[in-house]
């Protein structure tokens, strides 16, 4: 059984939030839309509304934050959860790694996407507020032993890290990883605002260029986003551009609903009060199918954001 929403899109994949806080502060967070938490689901609660969404076909899971890894139950969540998901990924931005990625692997984590805008010490101390980029070097370093594929999460801003994109190609090439090249999104309210203007770089013409030298071209489904394979000194770069604004096509088959760290199912990113409280009714002794009930309301509510 898998669960079809209103515009045929069906919904497979579920992206978890696991808290709210995160141990950075990079200055463009979206903190998965969501709003900071008051309270937590504890490792039982999250396992149970991942058994309920499997049951409905979703096999796909991504732990995200804030920062997961931050939780002092990490490994006990992949635990809990690993018999349920085919995929069962993480998004992390790399300071808990190196001592993390072991324990996360033996766990059950398949793969983790890693942030990494820069490369460069002072600019990621500038973006994150932290000078941690020796640490997530390393980290990333230990994930690549571990997990395949790693992908690097880069969010191209104007005058801040555009300067890089190609540096990050030849290091993601060097090291084996995948390099997402993310477009900034914002919601609709948010295009005129100072932040938009002032960093928001397009990749639209990049990707032309990637068409003119890539080897191979590969397009997923979701986000229709291209994958390009791009020839360097290092070998074969793997080049991934997510592109969200003025990509009509973008939201068309967006296959993932979303769990806040507050409990709540959520039904796209960029919505507001697009909430449903999903731990209340578990703490309330809910059987399981009033919370399948839940996630079938949760499934009706969704639709595409960029039309
Ligand atoms: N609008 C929108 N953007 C998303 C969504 N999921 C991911 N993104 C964007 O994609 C970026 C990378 O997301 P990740 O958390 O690394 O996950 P992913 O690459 O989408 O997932 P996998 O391909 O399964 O690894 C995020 O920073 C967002 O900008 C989504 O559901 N909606
Ligand atoms: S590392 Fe991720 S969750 Fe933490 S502040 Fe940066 S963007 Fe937000
Ligand atoms: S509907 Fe579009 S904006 Fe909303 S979560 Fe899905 S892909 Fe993202």
């Amino acid at each position: 059984m898998v669960l079809v929403d209103r515009f045929g899109r069906p919904v497979t994949n579920l992206r978890i939030s696991l808290t709210s806080e995160c141990n950075l502060k990079c200055f463009y967070c979206h903190r998965e839309g969501q709003d900071f938490s008051f309270r937590e689901m504890t490792p039982e609660e999250i396992e149970r509304i991942v058994r309920i969404a499997s049951k409905l076909g979703i096999k796909k899971v991504k732990l995200t934050g804030g920062e997961p890894t931050i939780r002092k139950d990490i490994v006990e969540i992949v635990r809990r959860i690993r018999p349920y998901v085919e995929d069962l990924s993480m998004t992390t931005n790399g300071t808990t790694m190196k001592t993390l990625a072991e324990p996360l692997k033996e766990a059950g984590l398949d793969r983790v996407n890693i942030s990494l805008d820069t490369l460069d010490r002072k600019k990621y101390k500038e973006i994150t507020g932290f000078d941690v980029l020796p640490q997530v070097l390393e980290g990333i370093e230990k994930a690549i032993k571990l997990f395949h594929p790693v992908k690097l999460n880069m969010v191209v801003m104007r005058g801040l890290n555009d300067d890089e994109i190609w540096d990050m190609i030849n290091y993601a090439a060097q090291k084996k990883a995948i390099l997402q090249l993310i477009e900034i999104e914002v919601p609709r309210e948010m295009e005129n605002s100072w932040f938009f203007k002032k960093y928001f770089y397009p990749l639209k013409p990049l990707e032309e260029k990637f068409e003119e030298l890539a080897v191979e071209i590969r397009e997923r489904k979701m986000h229709r986003r291209r994958k390009y394979f791009i020839p360097t000194e290092y070998g074969i770069a793997e080049v991934e551009v997510v592109r969200s604004m003025h990509n009509t096509v973008f939201c068309a088959n967006c296959n993932r609903i979303r769990l806040t760290s507050t409990g709540h199912l959520k039904t796209c990113l960029l919505r507001k009060n697009d909430l449903i409280d999903i731990v209340t009714p578990i703490r309330n002794n809910a059987s399981d199918e009033e919370l399948i009930e839940i996630f079938k309301k949760a499934v009706l509510m969704r639709e595409p954001y960029w039309k």
